[in-house]
């Protein structure tokens, strides 16, 4: 049997000096620029900058949204940030950690070239609660997390729930000569997008959470194994046809899309108290 896997894909192990601060800077103009355009930014926009730093992504989304939250926790940083977008009343500039940062409360996006150390706790906040007010976001991440992230096989039950209420996809990698100082591996842009007919509604979140952690308690094992608590034989037969894939087939290679189909059959053909609950 294989090891349980309910876990993120790994961050790689950071030396000391990243995970203090995360401060690789960006200098690249056009790479900003290209950034607010794949995040389709308008000027009716509320956009956060996670790590703001002394201003880089923040000056430049000024001038094409509505509104902008800098957070930067470094009080040197933040300062220098603080002088350089003193007369801009549409910027404010919270020196803050982000985790303990109050996130709007209307709708809102996120451009940032975020501290690769708190990707996961980032995300974490962000897709998390999908009934909140996030819409969409383009991040500078490391390259090996963003492939984790858009995976073609969803080995956890978070990164499935992250995905069956948003689109993440690798735009584009951006070498790490781009920055400076260089972090010691290159990065990628993430873009991440509220999708707008998700294949589970939000009202079943909780369940399909359960549904997902039950499945990929295992993420190797073959669907008909993995399944077999929830749905009978006949049942599977029909679900297997209905979803296009092989009872041998390892759970891990379903997609959004199949997942879908796995919770709605659940819902109409299995009787309630086969449904998996929540584990604590
Ligand atoms: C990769 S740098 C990006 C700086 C700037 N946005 C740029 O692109 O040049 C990440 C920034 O996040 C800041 N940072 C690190 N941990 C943070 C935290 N917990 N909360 C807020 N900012 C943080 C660092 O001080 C650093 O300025």
């Amino acid at each position: 049997m294989k090891q349980r896997n309910h876990r993120l894909p790994k961050e790689r192990k950071v030396p000391e000096r990243d995970k203090l601060h995360g401060q690789h800077f960006l200098r690249d103009r056009e790479l900003i620029l290209e950034m607010i355009g794949i995040a389709g930014i308008r000027t009716t926009d509320t956009v956060v900058d996670i790590g703001a730093g002394a201003g880089a992504i923040t000056l430049l989304l000024a001038k094409k949204a509505g509104k902008v939250l800098a957070v930067e926790n470094d009080p040197v940083l933040a300062a220098a940030l603080r002088r350089r977008t003193g007369e801009l009343r549409h910027i404010t500039v919270v020196e803050k950690d982000f985790a303990i940062t109050r996130l709007p409360q209307e709708p809102f996006c996120v451009v940032a070239n975020i501290p690769f150390y708190m990707t996961t706790a980032i995300l974490t906040r962000l897709l998390d609660s999908p009934a909140e007010a996030f819409q969409r976001a383009v991040l500078i991440v490391a390259h090996g997390a963003a492939k984790g992230f858009t995976a073609r096989r969803i080995r956890s039950a978070r990164l499935l729930a992250w995905r069956m209420w948003f689109d993440i996809k690798l735009a584009k990698v951006v070498p790490r000569h781009r920055f400076s100082p260089p972090p010691s591996v290159d990065a990628a842009l993430l873009h991440i997008r509220r999708k707008s007919s998700p294949p589970v509604p939000l009202q079943h979140r909780a369940r399909f959470i359960a549904l997902a952690e039950y499945g990929l308690r295992y993420p190797d094992l073959p669907i008909h194994e993995a399944l077999k608590g929830i749905f009978t034989p006949p049942q599977l037969k029909q679900l297997l046809r209905a979803v296009g894939a092989n009872r041998n087939d390892p759970i891990c290679r379903l997609n959004e899309r199949q997942w879908g189909i796995v919770f709605h059959t659940m819902l109409a053909h299995v009787e309630r108290h086969r449904w998996p609950a929540r584990r604590k």
